[in-house]
C-alpha cells in the first residue's frame, strides 16, 4: 500500500519535528486560550490531540500551520524557529506541512482529482505521474466513482475523503488533521487511520485532532491532551499522564506522578 505514494528523495529530517516552548494564546482581548504550553513531536513520531469541545485543538493546529502566531513563546518546526521567521519564508515552511481542515477547504470549481493533483501541480510535479498517483490514491479511498465529480455535488464524507487524499499526496513532513474521520462510517474511519500510519512509516510526522473514543482506543497512539489552558501527554496503556503542563490542567484518569 506504500506504493500509492510517490516516491521522493529524502529530506533531511531533524530529531524533532515541532518544538512549543512557552506558548501562550489568547484571541483580541478574549482569555487565554494556552497558557505555557510546551512539548515536542519527535520526527516520525504519531499523536492524537485530544480535549473538549473548545479546549483549543483547532487552535492548536492553527499555530501549527502557521495561520496565526502565538500571543508569546516560541514555535520551531523542522528545526527553524517561525514566530519571528520573516513572512517571505513561510511559504516554504507550509509546503513540508499537509493539512486536512475541519471544513475541508476544498475548490469548488475543481474535480475530485484537480483539487487533490494541486499540491503536486504547484511543486511542478509532471502531469504523467499525477496521473500515475492521483487516481490510485483515490480509488484507495473509495472515490473511484467520484473522480471527476466536483465537492458541491459530493457527500460530507467524500469531501472530507478528497480533502485527506489532497493533504497527503505530497508525502509531507507533518500531517495535521482536524477530526478527519467526524463525517464517516466506522470502516472508512479505519481505513483512513491505516492510510495514516503508512505515511508515518515513510516517516512523516503525524498529528490528529478526534473526539472518536473509539479510534484512540483502537489505535493507542500518545495523546496530546488540552485542558484547561495546558497541554498534557497522555500514554496509551496506562493512561497515565507523562507530562503535565500549563495552567489548571487537570489529569486524565490518575493523578500526575509527584
Ligand atoms: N478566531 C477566533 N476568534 C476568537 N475566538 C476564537 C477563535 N477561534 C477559536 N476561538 C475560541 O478559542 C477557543 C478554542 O477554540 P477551538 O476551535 O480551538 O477549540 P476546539 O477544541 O477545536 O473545539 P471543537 O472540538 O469544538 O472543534 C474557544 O473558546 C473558541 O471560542
Amino acid at each position: 500500500m506504500a506504493g500509492i505514494f510517490r516516491k521522493q528523495r529524502d529530506r533531511r529530517q531533524d530529531a524533532v519535528a515541532v518544538r512549543f516552548e512557552a506558548v501562550g494564546l489568547r484571541y483580541g482581548s478574549g482569555p487565554e486560550i494556552f497558557t505555557d504550553i510546551d512539548f515536542s513531536l519527535p520526527s516520525g513520531s504519531f499523536h492524537f490531540l485530544t480535549g473538549a469541545s473548545g479546549a483549543g485543538k483547532s487552535s492548536l493546529l492553527s499555530l501549527l500551520y502557521l495561520a496565526q502566531r502565538p500571543t508569546r513563546g516560541s514555535i520551531t518546526l523542522f528545526g527553524q524557529e517561525v514566530t519571528s521567521v520573516h513572512r517571505q519564508e513561510l511559504p516554504a515552511v507550509r509546503r513540508r506541512i499537509g493539512v486536512v481542515f475541519q471544513d475541508f477547504r476544498l475548490l469548488d470549481h475543481l474535480s475530485a482529482l484537480d483539487n487533490v493533483a494541486l499540491p503536486l501541480r504547484v511543486a511542478g510535479v509532471s502531469e504523467e505521474e499525477i496521473r500515475r498517483h492521483v487516481p490510485e490514491l483515490l480509488s484507495w479511498v473509495g472515490l473511484r466513482e467520484q473522480m471527476n465529480a466536483r465537492p458541491p455535488t459530493l457527500s460530507g464524507g467524500q469531501k472530507q475523503r478528497i480533502a485527506i487524499a489532497r493533504a497527503v499526496i505530497s508525502r509531507p513532513d507533518l500531517l495535521l488533521a482536524d477530526e478527519p474521520t467526524g463525517n464517516v462510517d466506522d470502516r472508512i474511519a479505519t481505513r483512513l487511520l491505516h492510510l495514516f500510519i503508512e505515511l508515518n512509516k515513510l516517516g512523516t510526522t503525524v498529528l490528529i485532532a478526534t473526539h472518536s473514543e473509539g479510534l484512540i482506543q483502537r489505535f493507542r497512539f500518545p495523546r496530546l491532551h488540552l485542558d484547561g489552558g495546558g497541554l498534557a501527554i497522555v500514554d496509551p496503556v496506562t493512561e497515565e499522564v507523562r507530562a503535565l503542563v500549563g495552567a489548571e490542567s487537570t489529569p486524565i484518569g490518575r493523578e500526575p506522578r509527584p
